[in-house]
């Protein structure tokens, strides 16, 4: 695995969210959750991890990643998704499972493959696609304000100004 890829790699320090995806084709729903991590200030390493096309790659990140100082992983994929799952079995941290749109199925497929893990091992599903991204990264970032006051301000800012962006009434023009 190229060790500097990700948006760390001029940091040194471990992201506390490491971001992993299937494909390079899932990066267009993934990116959401990086720009949200972003609008938060929560550095996250963003990395293409395959259960299926880089097996190896995915044992060697899971089994590491605490060690490596991630707290909490996000990991999203279409199709047969067997990524969050394979990567909760081999790790102790939270995992946040983001179902991305397939073209054959909706992503109806990736949110049946990463949702229905047997009891023993969870992976936290979010919703599929693009709203899924956006809240597996507010719920990283939650867990993490846990031990950040710093970080659950923002949260809280973050809400605040989505409430404020919401209109009274509906609008024509809008
Ligand atoms: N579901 C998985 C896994 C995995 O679970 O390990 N690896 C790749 N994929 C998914 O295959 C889809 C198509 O990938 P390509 O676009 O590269 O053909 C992607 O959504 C990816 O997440």
């Amino acid at each position: 695995m190229d060790e500097s890829s990700g948006n760390e790699r001029s940091k040194g320090a471990a992201a506390p969210v490491a971001i992993i995806m299937g494909s390079q084709s899932d990066w267009q729903t993934m990116r959401h959750a990086a720009q949200t991590l972003d609008a938060l200030g929560v550095a996250h390493d963003d990395r293409i991890i395959s259960a299926h096309r880089t097996p190896d790659r995915l044992v060697a990140f899971a089994k590491g990643a605490r060690d490596a100082g991630h707290r909490v992983v996000i990991a999203g994929a279409g199709g047969a998704a067997h990524l969050p799952g394979m990567c909760a079995a081999m790790t102790p941290l939270p995992v946040f499972g983001v179902p991305v749109q397939s073209k054959a199925l909706s992503g109806v497929d990736s949110l049946y493959s990463i949702v229905q893990m047997p009891a023993g091992i969870p992976v936290g599903t979010l919703a599929i696609g693009q709203a899924g991204a956006v809240n597996a990264a507010l719920l990283a970032a939650a867990v993490l304000a846990l031990h950040d006051p710093a970080l659950a301000e923002r949260l809280d800012a973050f809400r605040a100004a989505q409430t404020a962006k919401i209109a009274d009434h509906p609008s024509d023009e809008a």
